[in-house]
This record gives structure tokens, C-alpha cells and sequence, in this order.
């Protein structure tokens, strides 16, 4: 048999959130989950209930702030943010995934769980308040950007339902065993763009091959571009991930891998440059950075999902990752 992979899975949720659906159509969403997350650690959702509006709105708040001036988001750099909140913007070219690799062309804006300068965990890492840029209205900016973290939190939510399900039976785990990472969670999310690059140097990508750090990542694509790629164990190959209208990829990330003893697969990805703009967004699901996890299979350590996320961080940022301390 020859094992050939064109593209990810495309799993539709619409059966999981419409009341009036069988239990075996919702049973259905659970293997359809489990089954690409455990083979690729991907797949394309559809039938997910969030508006094309929304998806749109997202998109135009990207345009305006990597619009502004460089000077201008600069006020917001993430060097600005308090402690280890790692919050704002973050320029080109500050990120390497791998040694031999230039840095990531993507600028980004990253926000989180919004958490007051005078709580007691703030300055924390990944704690904190956000970064505004005072040039942009809040209803064109803040207010979108935080309605669509609201949303993306919700998505995360039943998907950790979902994969709690998917589990395999012979664990003897409650289906609800996944849900404490869903307390007070780490949230980041990064509008992402890539400008158009030219002589294009092999060793140089948009992001460079990486896994994900946290548990669940889920990515809305630009329309009409591409460039976003997954390495293929089986065939040794990277496939690329065309966008598909109306979906948002999902993947999982290091922490779930280790926490699922790699039964959910925490892919490489990476994102090539080329000479057409592109934008994309990326929430991730780090969790409760409190947590301890112990390998589900019982294959491991105990291991802080914090401490975790800010080692794998902070190896990417090298010198920059004074922005952490
Ligand atoms: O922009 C993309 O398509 C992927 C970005 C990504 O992999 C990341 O930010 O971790
Ligand atoms: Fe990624």
C-alpha cells in the first residue's frame, strides 16, 4: 500500500452544536477529531457557527494597525509590556525556530486574557494587561479584536470537549479530563503578516518550522493566499494547507502532545515567503499556566504547562528573550 497525503482532514462541527443532531452524529465529530489530530495534528474545521462577518472584521483590524507607521506600532512593542506579559507588537524578524534558520519575516500583534496592571499575577508570564495603539479608535480595533478572542474562546472550549472524548477508551478517563486547562487560561493570540519578500533566501520563511508550544492552536487564513505547510511523518513530505473557505485550521500543540503521551500529534509546520502579501490569525489555547499534567498514558513526568510554555519561548527568542525577564 502506498500512503499518500494531498492535504489535511476537514472535519465539520455543525453536528456537535445543533441539538436536534443524533448522538451518533455527534459521536461521528469525536472520531472525525480524534482521528486527524492523532494521524496529521490537523485539520480543517467548517461548520463552526462563526460569522464570515467576524472573520472578516479581524482581517481589517490586521490591515489597520500593520498599516500605521513602523514608529507608530513601535509604541506598543512588546519590550513595552509589563514583566513577562509579552503582549503588543512584535517586528519582523525577532523569531528563529531552528538553528541554521534566518529569523521569521512576520510582524505580529499579540494579545491575551485582559488582566489589570494591579492584579497580583500581573507581570507574570503571559499575565497582563494589553497594549492599544492610541491612534486607532477603540470600536475599530480593541473592541473587534477582543469580541473575536471571545469567540475563538468558546471554539477552544468544545473542542476540548471533544478531544476529552476522543481519548482512547482503554485509559479509563472521564471524558471531562482535559476541561482544568480550560481555568483562567493563557490565551495568546497573534494577528500575523507577511510582507511581500524578495530574493528570497532558502534558509529565510515567514515562521520557520516549528510545532506549536501550547495545547490547541486555531489559525484563520487569509483568503487567497498561501504558503502554510505541515511535515507528513509517513511520506516524509511537507503538504501544504490550501485555505479553505470559511474554516479555521486547527492543530495541537507541544503540550497536549505531551499530556496525550503524543496520541494528539503536535505537527511541524512553517509558513513559506513569497512575493504576494499575507494575513493570518492565531489563537492559542496555552491553558492554565498553574496546571500540573502528567502523561495521560502514564508514559512521563509531571510537568508545569508554565514553565513549559516559556522555556519553548524563549528558545525561539534567543537574545530577544529579554522581553520575557
Ligand atoms: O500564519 C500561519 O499560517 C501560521 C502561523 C503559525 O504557525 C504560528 O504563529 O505559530
Ligand atoms: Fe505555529
Amino acid at each position: 500500500m502506498t500512503i499518500s497525503a494531498q492535504t489535511i482532514p476537514t472535519v465539520d462541527l455543525s453536528p456537535w452544536l445543533n441539538p436536534d443532531a443524533s448522538q451518533e452524529a455527534k459521536d461521528a465529530v469525536v472520531k472525525a477529531v480524534s482521528h486527524a489530530c492523532s494521524t496529521y495534528g490537523f485539520f480543517n474545521l467548517v461548520g463552526h457557527g462563526i460569522p464570515e462577518e467576524s472573520q472578516n472584521k479581524i482581517f481589517e483590524c490586521s490591515k489597520e494597525f500593520f498599516d500605521l507607521p513602523l514608529n507608530e506600532k513601535m509604541k506598543v512593542s512588546v519590550d513595552k509590556s509589563l514583566g513577562k506579559s509579552f503582549r503588543g507588537y512584535e517586528p519582523s524578524r525577532i523569531q528563529t525556530h531552528q538553528e541554521g534558520l534566518l529569523p521569521d519575516t512576520k510582524e505580529c500583534f499579540i494579545t491575551g486574557a485582559e488582566t489589570p496592571a494591579d492584579h497580583p499575577d500581573a507581570g507574570k508570564f503571559s499575565t497582563g494587561p494589553n497594549l492599544w495603539p492610541g491612534t486607532l479608535p477603540d470600536e475599530n480595533f480593541r473592541q473587534p479584536v477582543m469580541e473575536y478572542r471571545a469567540r475563538m474562546l468558546e471554539l477552544v472550549g468544545i473542542l476540548i470537549k471533544i478531544l476529552g472524548q476522543g481519548l482512547p477508551k482503554a485509559w479509563g478517563y472521564s471524558p471531562d479530563v482535559l476541561n482544568d486547562i480550560l481555568i483562567n487560561p493563557s490565551i495568546p493570540m497573534r494577528l500575523l503578516h507577511y510582507a511581500p519578500e524578495t530574493n528570497i533566501d532558502p534558509r529565510q520563511f515567514g515562521v520557520g518550522d516549528h510545532t506549536d508550544f501550547g495545547c490547541v492552536s486555531i489559525l484563520l487564513q487569509q483568503a487567497n493566499t498561501k504558503g502554510l505547510e505541515v511535515w507528513y511523518p509517513l511520506t516524509k513530505t511537507w503538504i501544504p494547507v490550501p485555505v479553505v473557505e470559511n474554516a479555521f485550521v486547527i492543530n495541537m500543540g507541544d503540550t497536549m502532545h505531551r499530556w496525550t503521551g503524543g496520541h494528539y500529534r503536535s505537527a511541524r509546520h512553517r509558513v513559506l515567503i513569497s512575493g504576494n502579501r499575507r494575513y493570518s490569525v492565531a489563537f492559542f489555547l496555552n491553558g492554565n499556566l498553574n496546571l500540573k499534567i502528567k502523561p495521560l498514558d502514564g508514559s512521563g513526568e509531571e510537568a508545569s504547562v508554565g514553565e513549559h510554555i516559556n522555556l519553548r519561548l524563549a528558545h525561539t527568542l534567543g537574545d530577544n528573550a529579554k522581553y520575557l525577564k
